[in-house]
């Protein structure tokens, strides 16, 4: 696998790093809060266990599967509701928690559907942001890394469903892409 990798971009410890201090960052704010921690699969799942780990509050948790790249490099520009999470979202703060925001597709779907069903608040905590592809006005309020405009995979981010057990992120060699 690691012979697929042009470069890595982030380092497991660079990772380590960037969720401790979210982590920290969202102990404060949400201090006497219990907020719903909204993992967005399939992307987020390292992410989530990780930054989640590093709150130190009371905290549930649930999943929403979303797609809309489907294993390519690009976005379908329509996003599927593959399964959605089963907790009551009303009246509760809510954070979600992303891999990427690239053309902000995903994340304005998921913060329109905590809004129509009645959140007290949502915010966005997201291990990166690509702000070079946004198509949609949206941003995080938590980001770990601001990346360069390339395709990154590893740690959760996937290649028609590969390397996303890589434990680091990084960027394919072009011989790779079909
Ligand atoms: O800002 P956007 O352009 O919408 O891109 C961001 C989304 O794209 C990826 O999901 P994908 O659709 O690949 O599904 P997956 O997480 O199951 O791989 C990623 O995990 C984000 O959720
Ligand atoms: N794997 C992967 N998925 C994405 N979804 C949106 N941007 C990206 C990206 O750079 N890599």
């Amino acid at each position: 696998m690691d012979n697929d990798i042009a470069k890595v971009l982030y380092s497991q410890e660079d990772i380590k790093n960037v969720c401790q201090k979210l982590g920290k960052e969202i102990t404060k704010d949400y201090a006497g809060k219990t907020p719903i921690i909204v993992s967005v699969l399939k992307g987020a799942i390292f992410f989530t266990t990780d930054v989640v780990r590093e709150i130190d509050l009371n905290t549930e948790m649930d999943f929403i599967d979303v797609s809309s790249y489907h294993g390519g490099v690009a976005s379908s520009g329509e996003v599927d509701l593959v399964t959605d999470m089963g907790s009551d979202v009303a009246g509760r703060d809510i954070l979600i928690i992303e891999d990427i925001v690239d053309t902000g597709r995903t994340l304005k779907y998921i913060v329109d559907l905590m809004m129509q069903r009645s959140a007290n608040s949502v915010k966005v905590c997201t291990l990166m942001d690509k702000p070079t592809g946004r198509v949609l006005k949206i941003d995080a309020d938590y980001v770990g890394f601001t990346v360069p405009d390339e395709f990154v995979v590893g740690y959760g981010l996937d290649y028609k469903e590969l390397y996303r057990n890589l434990p680091y992120v990084g960027v394919l060699k072009p011989e790779i892409y079909e």
